[in-house]
């Protein structure tokens, strides 16, 4: 297990861009500008190596016609993949079925919540995400549950059936922000831990941004994808949308390429 978990910790961290806020941008004048299928393109020209979209019951912003188009475009771009978010309500998963990303990442939110704020508890929803990782698994598709960094939960994660956990990083990211993530950096690094040691692959997301990516990355090895929307869509406003693809790109490399 040590042997693997170095071979993982060398492992290149893959920048998957959350298209969320431009779809939020898009359907505030219900036309198809800004379009997320040319963002995302953008994205993968620039260095990402997938894509994700959470689309949630009010569609507010992701729709479930962007699942299809997007499983569309991401054939183009060899390697590439599509990671769909989301609750897994039978709506939900008749998209991801039918639109087959490589990942689907089962967020336990509530349909009115501003955003997502919490992970799975598995214990209490072992059995539906039993049945629900089964049945995505069967039509091919990798499953990630998102969880907070409590690793008696990872723990719990492979009785689930599923390939990977994403760690949940707000708390994380607000510590940076105050610089006090060393506070807080330890249970991530410990629940990583836990992740690798169950075997499980280990992604992260939610508020991460490119202040505090890199210090993210340093401390908690094997990550294997990051997935990074709404920091990106403000930092892009300022310096671009490809640059700062390009810039999370060049921290994900150097994390892969640290000691
Ligand atoms: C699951 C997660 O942390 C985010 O990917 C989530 O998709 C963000 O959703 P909003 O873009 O609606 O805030
Ligand atoms: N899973 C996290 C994600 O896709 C994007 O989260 P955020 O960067 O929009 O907070």
């Amino acid at each position: 297990m040590e042997l693997w978990r170095n071979l993982r910790s060398d492992m290149p961290t893959l920048l998957s861009v959350n298209l969320n806020k431009i779809a939020l941008i898009r359907n505030s004048r219900g036309r198809d500008y800004p379009s997320v299928e040319h963002f995302a393109r953008v994205a993968l020209d620039n260095g990402a190596r997938g894509v994700t979209i959470h689309p949630r019951p009010d569609q507010r912003h992701a729709r479930n016609a962007d699942a299809l188009a997007l499983s569309a475009l991401v054939k183009q771009y060899p390697g590439a993949e599509l990671n769909i978010e989301g609750y897994p309500s039978r709506e939900f998963l008749d998209v991801v079925l039918q639109s087959r990303p490589a990942q689907c990442t089962l967020v336990p939110d509530e349909p009115g919540q501003i955003t997502s704020d919490h992970g799975w508890n598995i214990r209490e929803r072992m059995d539906l995400l039993k049945g629900v990782v089964a049945e995505l698994q069967a039509a091919g598709v990798r499953v990630s549950l998102f969880v907070d960094p409590d690793p008696e939960q990872v723990a719990l994660a492979p009785q689930t059936g599923a390939d990977r956990v994403e760690l949940y990083t707000e708390d994380y990211a607000l510590k940076h922000s105050e610089g006090k993530h060393v506070s807080v950096i330890d249970q991530y690094v410990k629940a990583a831990e836990a992740a690798i040691n169950a075997g499980l692959g280990l992604n992260a997301g939610h508020d991460l941004n490119l202040l505090n990516l890199a210090d993210f990355l340093a401390a908690v090895r094997g990550v294997e994808e990051v997935s990074i929307g709404h920091a990106l869509t403000v930092e892009a406003l300022e310096q671009g949308y490809a640059s700062v693809v390009r810039q999370y790109v060049a921290i994900c490399r150097a994390a892969g390429l640290a000691e």
